[in-house]
């Protein structure tokens, strides 16, 4: 199986001893930097997806097929091994099989599968979870809808900052007993929640944000976290260059004279650029 050998990387890193961050990617583009800067794991946000392909905010607008064809076109491009945030599954436990399947064809490493009740609700301002029950069965049937057994699926809860640590944890526990690979936790705001989560499983844990004094890898690692996210900066930082390109060109900014452009030795590099002209002298015939 193609994708095989990012998803073991994956799991080597579940299973080792040590706190990795990942790299933030959301394109082609994104996940060769990444790449070529030496992370082990990209990371692409459900916020970034909706960005990228539709410049909406993260409230579930995006479809699953647009979602699979974005990683499908980071698996291509690139082969660091991308976990990605399938946010609540597309639906119901059923959606969510479909969800697994597409999100493994695209090459996707693993994936998380959250218990947010999502879209949001009529007259609801507020995040609220689907109950244990439901959860439980979108874990069972993200499982079910897995075809190549390597790849990664995380159960994931933000229960902490929405109904409290006894409902985390007992969500938390649940989830492991079914069967997932590892627990993704957002909403955690102190060292104590971390270890009573960590106490309470025994599988690896991702953490999605945390607050400062949480942020040593080797203390993260002692918890058992093996993956520790660190927002979505570099889209951030895209849209800030774009700004100020379009913004200096519009003013009358020639182009020659704009700053923080990328040079051609970095755009070739990221386009692969002597990969292709290899390419070319060997299919098209234009050896020197
Ligand atoms: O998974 C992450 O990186 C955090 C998250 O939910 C998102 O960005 O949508
Ligand atoms: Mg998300």
């Amino acid at each position: 199986m193609a994708f095989r050998k990012r998803r073991e990387a994956l799991r080597s890193i579940l299973t080792g001893s040590i706190c990795i961050r990942p790299g933030s990617v959301y394109d082609a583009t994104s996940i060769r930097i990444a790449e070529d800067l030496g992370f082990e794991l990209g990371m692409f946000g459900g916020s970034v997806a909706s960005l990228a392909v539709l410049g909406d905010p993260d409230i579930a607008l995006i479809t699953l097929t647009e979602f699979a064809e974005q990683i499908r076109r980071m698996s291509r491009a690139s082969t660091l091994p991308v976990l990605v945030d399938a946010d609540h599954g597309y639906g119901n436990a059923l959606n969510v099989r479909r969800t697994v399947q597409e999100v493994e064809a695209a090459g996707a490493a693993g994936l998380t599968i959250e218990d947010t009740l999502l879209p949001q609700v009529f007259g609801q301002a507020k995040t609220q979870l689907i109950s244990l029950e439901e959860g439980v069965g979108k874990m069972k049937a993200a499982l079910d809808g897995r075809s190549d057994p390597s790849l990664v699926i995380l159960g994931r809860t933000g229960a902490v900052s929405i109904t409290g640590l006894d409902d985390a944890i007992a969500r938390a526990r649940a989830y492991e007993a079914v069967g997932v690979d590892g627990l993704f936790f957002t909403g955690i705001k102190s060292r104590g929640e971390l270890e009573a989560l960590s106490a309470a499983t025994t599988l690896p844990i991702v953490l999605g944000g945390a607050p400062e004094e949480m942020t040593a890898l080797d203390y993260l690692a002692s918890r058992r976290v093996r993956i520790a996210l660190q927002g979505h900066a570099p889209f951030a930082a895209a849209t800030q260059a774009v700004y100020e390109t379009l913004k200096a060109l519009r003013e009358g900014t020639s182009p020659k004279n704009l700053k923080g452009i990328a040079s051609s030795e970095l755009t070739g590099r990221v386009m692969r650029e002597a990969e292709t002209k290899a390419r070319s002298g060997e299919f098209l015939g234009l050896k020197k």
